[in-house]
């Protein structure tokens, strides 16, 4: 066994993460942290050639847990707050109507063309020993969007599909399906930079949330 796998979108994070794993042995060996870039088509891409790289070794990953800042939704997630994904949503997968958006489950395709669904839950031991080591947590599902939210009415618009979501990033979704289909336990661990609303890039709290992603990284052993 590889031991853990954990994907981060851009470099600064995967750096934040290695901070705090500070004992040698462990990152070597138990886990790994990679940066695979922005987006779920990018993030499912380069785990799922991770995982059968891993695979093909005959040193197999044991879990795959998809890391970085994330957005919160106002009064469920702080900057500066840590998140632990209880399910990771592809909250813009579907179609549009006149009578608004409609989930990929309701189009009626076949299930085996959905990779399990929109909705692609962690692995529950996973979550349970990552929610152990990181008791002040927010738990709840974390979408997963192509597009950051920017404005008021997208805001309320996914609160109104998604009343348990706590945060929002762009990979967790696509690094679960990569995981899923190679049969690893997967989980999301997201820290806040920004409140989810009007876009505002200059209010992003970045230092906060890496150093939020450091002092959680302990828990990935
Ligand atoms: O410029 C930097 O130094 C820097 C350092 C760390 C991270 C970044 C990013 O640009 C992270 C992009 C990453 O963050 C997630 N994210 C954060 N906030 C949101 C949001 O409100 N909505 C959606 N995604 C968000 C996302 O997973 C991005 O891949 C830059």
């Amino acid at each position: 066994m590889s031991g853990l796998l954990v994907v981060t979108a851009v470099p600064a994070e995967a750096d934040a993460i290695r901070a705090g794993l500070t004992d040698a042995a462990v990152t070597d060996a138990a886990v790994t942290v990679v940066p695979a870039g922005v987006g779920p088509a990018v993030a499912g891409a380069a785990t799922a050639r991770l995982l059968a790289l891993a695979e093909a070794a005959g040193r197999p990953y044991r879990a795959v847990v998809s890391a970085g800042v994330a957005g919160g939704f106002a009064g469920r997630a702080a900057v500066g707050d840590m998140v632990l994904g209880t399910a990771s949503i592809a909250a813009d997968l579907g179609a549009e109507s006149p009578d608004g958006f409609i989930p990929v489950d309701e189009l009626g395709m076949p299930p085996a063309l959905l990779g399990g669904g929109s909705v692609l839950p962690a692995d529950p031991r996973l979550l349970a020993a990552l929610r152990a080591a990181l008791p002040s947590a927010t738990v709840g599902p974390v979408l997963t969007v192509s597009t950051v939210t920017g404005t008021a009415a997208g805001t309320e618009e996914l609160r109104r599909r998604h009343p348990e979501a706590v945060a929002e990033a762009m990979e967790g979704y696509g690094v679960a399906v990569a995981a899923a289909q190679a049969g690893v336990p997967f989980a999301e661990l997201r820290t806040i930079s920004n409140p989810i609303g009007p876009r505002d890039r200059d209010a992003w709290r970045l230092r906060e949330a890496l150093a939020a992603l450091t002092t959680a990284a302990p828990a990935l052993r």
